[in-house]
């Protein structure tokens, strides 16, 4: 957060609610609804990488201040209603019953993620806004409420909600517990070209990808790998014909030492390389980050993994 900003918030009443990336390690088109939405079938993680949405309470109206190394890119004009953030801010005001204590204020959006790129910061903003406003401002909304606003407000919303390990379905409205993955260690990239959605869905091409079968349990991390590597993201080709880019980020991560696994996310362009650990990754995303200066590099774990 800038020194400015820092000065305009009192620190007591700051609540603060972070927002990981969502990383897809697959992520299968299964078909296509008749409304022309294509189904999915996803193992979803969330990185230690990500926004962090800050919240002062006080008088009307709520504002919007957008920070961080992205704040920028996202441009002043989105500091508005168009926001995810504001939009699932609106949300819960229009839920909150007579008991809520609903204030004006400001929020801050520390923007560390990079945007529109298949890990789903927008989407996980929009999830730390209803967490954040449900507690901040005594809403008590119960989770399966949120979770009807999460599905209006985008399709990744909902698995953001929990942000924790899930395998998603339908066009993400379908969320079933997965087994927390193996500890290991998580290698992000991007080269820093935002990747349309809709470019990517419409370029794709081809048969429809089964719906994988995953164990109840890993029983090894090579086992995990293994898995892994046998199923694929069905919009990584598509992407790198609309971003070609994208195969020399996958080109770079494959060649790290010690790397296990390197895949594109969501609908790219971010890519995400898994190594053996936590350790191994920071000194890839080092080593990454000094010979691409201008990639976006984070290294680090997956929340949640199994110890
Ligand atoms: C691909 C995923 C996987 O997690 O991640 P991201 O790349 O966004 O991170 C998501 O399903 C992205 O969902 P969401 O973020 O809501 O997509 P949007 O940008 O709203 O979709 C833009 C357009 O892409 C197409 N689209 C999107 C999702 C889907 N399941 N089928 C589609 O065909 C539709 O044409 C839609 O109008
Ligand atoms: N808080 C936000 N952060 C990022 N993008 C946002 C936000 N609010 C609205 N958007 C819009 O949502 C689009 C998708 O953003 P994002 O969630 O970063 O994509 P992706 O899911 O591909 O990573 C962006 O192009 C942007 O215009």
């Amino acid at each position: 957060m800038s020194a400015t900003l820092h000065q305009e918030l009192s620190p007591q009443q700051t609540l603060t609610e972070n927002a990981p990336a969502k990383i897809n390690l697959y992520l299968h088109v299964t078909g296509k609804r008749a409304d022309g939405y294509h189904l999915l079938d996803s193992l979803v993680v969330f990185a230690g990488a990500g926004d962090r949405l800050h919240y002062t309470p006080g008088p009307t109206p709520l504002r919007l201040k957008l920070a961080g190394r992205f704040g920028p890119t996202l441009g002043a004009d989105a500091a508005g209603a168009d926001n995810l953030v504001m939009k699932a801010t609106a949300a819960v005001q229009a839920a909150c019953g007579p008991n809520a204590v609903v204030q004006g204020g400001i929020l801050v959006l520390d923007k560390e993620l990079p945007v529109a790129s298949g890990i789903g910061g927008g989407s996980a903003d929009a999830a730390a806004a209803l967490r954040l406003l449900n507690r901040a401002w005594r809403a008590d909304l119960p989770h399966a409420t949120l979770l009807r606003i999460a599905e209006t407000l985008g399709a990744d919303v909902p698995v953001c909600l929990a942000s924790q390990t899930a395998r998603m379905e339908g066009i993400g409205e379908q969320l079933s517990t997965a087994a927390p993955v193996p500890e290991c260690g998580m290698v992000l990239v991007n080269c820093g070209v935002g990747v349309s959605t809709p470019d990517v869905f419409r370029t794709r091409q081809g048969a429809f990808h089964p719906r994988a079968d995953l164990p109840a349990q890993w029983a090894t991390l090579q086992n995990f790998i293994s898995l892994l590597q046998a199923q694929t993201n069905s919009l990584e080709e598509p992407a790198c014909k609309v971003c070609p880019a994208v195969q020399q980020v996958l080109t770079e991560l494959e060649a790290l030492p010690e790397v296990l696994l390197a895949r594109m996310s969501g609908s790219g362009a971010t890519c995400f390389a898994l190594f053996p650990t936590v350790q191994a990754a920071r000194h890839a995303a080092a080593r990454l980050a000094q010979t691409q200066p201008e990639w976006w590099v984070w290294g680090g774990e997956i929340v949640g993994c199994k110890q």
